[in-house]
């Protein structure tokens, strides 16, 4: 280790070059949600200082809607768009911005593709996380090494579980989330509440490792609401919140002592984390009754009742003021110039593009292969349903009364298929909260996913399409030539893959199951409605629906090609017998409305045109997403920023006098998110 101590100035650098780890630092940070319209600016998190170092763990406390999260999340770069955050995070000596998705974070929410087995979606995840470069031995130890620290050798070849699918336990899930973050060896990790709702001995066994993780080199940071004491004993540092403000922040074995100093002894056999939550809750009859402590501070009525607000400010003022709060100050500075490795070299360990478009497609083929409601429910749906069709038309025949069956068949079976492509929406759903955990990085990512996502859809939508034309088209007997039976399945693909894509923008945009759904059927009635099946094209108003909404559909599309392959060559009885028979292209024009001068391949083309528009729009959000979302998000914090600081009210005491070079109104005028 080197130390550089720059004599004549404040700086002292401290080189540790030959040490890996990360050394996080953050001073002052606030969180607001700004709130212009009547003046009141709502504060998150208020001036919280802190550190972390390798080797460590820390426990990020307080009772539920403390910060807990949110504080985690500013760290990590993953607070929502709604909030403004002012301070400092210098990392491994460089004040620095963490972006979403940069560092190993382990979610409340365990995002996984639930039909795949444990091995499986680790496996996967190191194929598209680690380095081309690496061996296949060497990535093999990699899985089952993770397999092994997070002990789910037993679980390894089970699936993890769904909606319809009884799979793995939470605590077991839980440890996959974990075992896929430290899959690329991350120096530094957060976790969001990974024991909540996990039984003690689960807790515990999570806790432990993750303590092993952090005793090999790493920084980890972890929220939990209420550990058990063994848990408890298990965490290095402690940061216990209330109401967005440092009640305590220091080693957790020194927080009972400063909690007896406060007035507040733990009683002995409770469990800390207990006792903590329970004086900042001011559960003021348990404290008293159980430890029969009746604490001496300003605050007690008459009546001996201590109000929550005195207690908390009890508490940040002797913590303001204690030895832990100085011991804290002096080891952010010296923290603050450690000089560490170069974080941003830590993500380049992905696989290549190539790597990663044949492993997404693979994953996603074995997902939707595996999946009931993407692709089971769904074809024998198509199957039952084209059965229906197929007896209630039987060998519709050429007569008077059969075009108007045709023309509802063709309404049919274009129109309601494709409707039924909505349930494939869950599936949707969960495929994008997947790619937006994952945010495949590199230039090409977002691309590798909108190619693999359509590539390994493709033979399911063409198996439900084939299934459904070939039953149609032989028991309805439209017509005998190869040609139109292929025009008919190849129509089907066009139209279900123009509404797959459709539904995968939609749930892009609306990751809500419910929405996405009830706004994916009122996109596909407005469709339908405009296509041709309820009023003639030419009869549209023509202002919106005729143009452009008509011309954008795939269904009107569809429907006019299916119409043309159906009709265009037939002859169909006259009305009245004895009459001329009427030619098909006639029955086209007067009765339907469609111009039969442009071909039916030609109407095709559009549908399939249309289908790479979606696919071309849908790479447009994800990384209007993924690049210009960011910069504008930095425009309006600065903005917003300059607004609500002009405020007396924003500004308040942080936490406790920061030290480091950076001022606390430095601090506020530098958004780091
Ligand atoms: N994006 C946001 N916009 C508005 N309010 C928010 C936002 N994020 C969090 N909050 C509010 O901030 C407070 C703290 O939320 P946070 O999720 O950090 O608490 P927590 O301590 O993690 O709680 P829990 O233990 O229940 O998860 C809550 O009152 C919450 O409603």
């Amino acid at each position: 280790m080197e130390i550089e101590q720059a004599t004549g100035s404040e700086k002292v650098v401290v080189r540790v070059s030959d040490k890996r780890g990360m050394y996080l630092v953050w001073e002052d940070i606030s969180v607001v949600v700004p709130n212009f319209r009547n003046g009141h600016t709502r504060r998150l998190l208020n001036g919280l200082s802190g550190y972390a170092e390798p080797n460590r763990i820390m426990a990020i406390m307080g009772p539920s809607g403390s910060g807990k999260s949110t504080l985690l999340d500013a760290l990590a770069g993953r607070l929502s768009r709604n909030v403004i955050m002012s301070g400092s995070i210098v990392l491994n000596g460089k004040k620095r911005r963490l972006e979403y998705g940069v560092v190993a974070y382990v979610t409340q929410e365990d995002i996984m593709l639930g039909t795949l087995t444990v091995r499986e979606t680790i496996r996967y995840s190191a194929n598209l996380r680690l380095g081309g470069n690496m061996r296949k031995e060497e990535m093999n130890e990699r899985i089952e090494g993770s397999i092994r620290e997070m002990g789910l050798e037993e679980c390894a070849d089970r699936v993890i579980g769904n909606w319809h699918l009884r799979g793995i336990s939470g605590g077991e899930k839980k440890r996959l989330s974990i075992a896929l973050e430290i899959l690329t060896r991350p120096n530094l990790l957060f976790l969001d509440e990974p024991t909540t709702g996990l039984d003690s001995a689960s807790a515990y066994f999570v806790a432990q490792t993750l303590r092993n993780l952090a005793h090999d080199g790493k920084t980890v940071i972890s929220s939990i609401h209420q550990p058990s004491s063994e848990v408890f004993a298990l965490f290095d540092h402690l940061f216990l919140l209330s109401g967005g403000q440092t009640i305590y922040f220091g080693p957790a074995t020194k927080a009972l002592e400063f909690f007896a100093l406060a007035g507040f002894p733990c009683p002995t056999r409770r469990n800390p984390s207990d006792h903590f939550l329970r004086c900042i809750n001011s559960d003021f009859d348990a404290l008293t009754n159980s430890s029969s402590i009746m604490p001496s501070h300003e605050g007690i009525s008459s009546t001996g009742s201590l109000s929550t607000a005195a207690i908390k400010a009890t508490l940040i003022e002797k913590y303001r003021w204690s030895e832990q709060a100085t011991t804290a100050r002096a080891r952010i500075k010296e923290i603050s110039n450690i000089e560490g490795d170069d974080f941003e070299s830590k993500r380049k360990c992905e696989a290549k593009w190539w790597k990663q478009l044949s492993t997404l497609t693979h994953r996603s083929f074995v997902n939707m292969s595996r999946d009931v409601g993407y692709y089971w429910i769904r074809i024998s749906i198509y199957i039952a349903l084209s059965l229906s069709v197929g007896t209630i038309f039987y060998g519709v025949g050429s007569s008077y009364r059969a075009i108007f069956a045709r023309g509802a068949c063709g309404a049919f079976i274009s129109g309601f298929m494709t409707f039924m492509s909505i349930g494939g929406f869950p599936s949707f759903i969960e495929e994008m909260k997947v790619f937006y955990k994952e945010r495949l990085n590199g230039y090409y990512g977002v691309g590798v996913y909108i190619v693999s996502n359509f590539l390994s859809s493709f033979p399911f939508v063409t198996v439900m399409s084939i299934a459904t034309g070939t039953i149609t088209y032989y028991m309805v007997r439209f017509r005998t030539e190869f040609s139109h039976y292929l025009y008919i399945c190849l129509d089907l693909i066009g139209c279900i893959a123009v509404v797959e894509s459709s539904m995968m923008i939609i749930a892009s945009l609306v990751p809500n199951f419910l929405m996405g759904l009830i706004i994916g059927a009122g996109y596909i009635g407005v469709m339908m409605m405009t296509a041709g099946y309820f009023r003639q094209i030419p009869d549209l108003p023509k202002i919106f629906w005729r143009y452009p909404i008509s011309y954008i559909n795939y269904g009107a599309w569809g429907l006019q090609g299916a119409f043309k392959n159906d009709m265009i060559g037939m002859e169909f009885d006259p009305l009245e017998p004895g009459g001329p028979k009427l030619k098909g292209e006639m029955v086209l024009k007067t009765m339907l409305g469609i111009q039969v001068d442009v071909s039916k391949w030609w109407d095709l083309a559009v549908v399939i045109l249309i289908l790479l528009m979606l696919r071309l729009v849908f790479f447009f959000i994800l990384k209007f997403k993924e690049r210009v979302t960011p910069f504008l998000y930095s425009i309006y914090v600065n903005l917003t920023l300059q607004r609500i600081k002009k405020r007396p009210s924003f500004r308040k005491g942080p936490s406790f006098p920061s030290l480091h070079p950076l001022s606390s109104q430095e601090s506020l005028n530098s958004p780091i998110h």
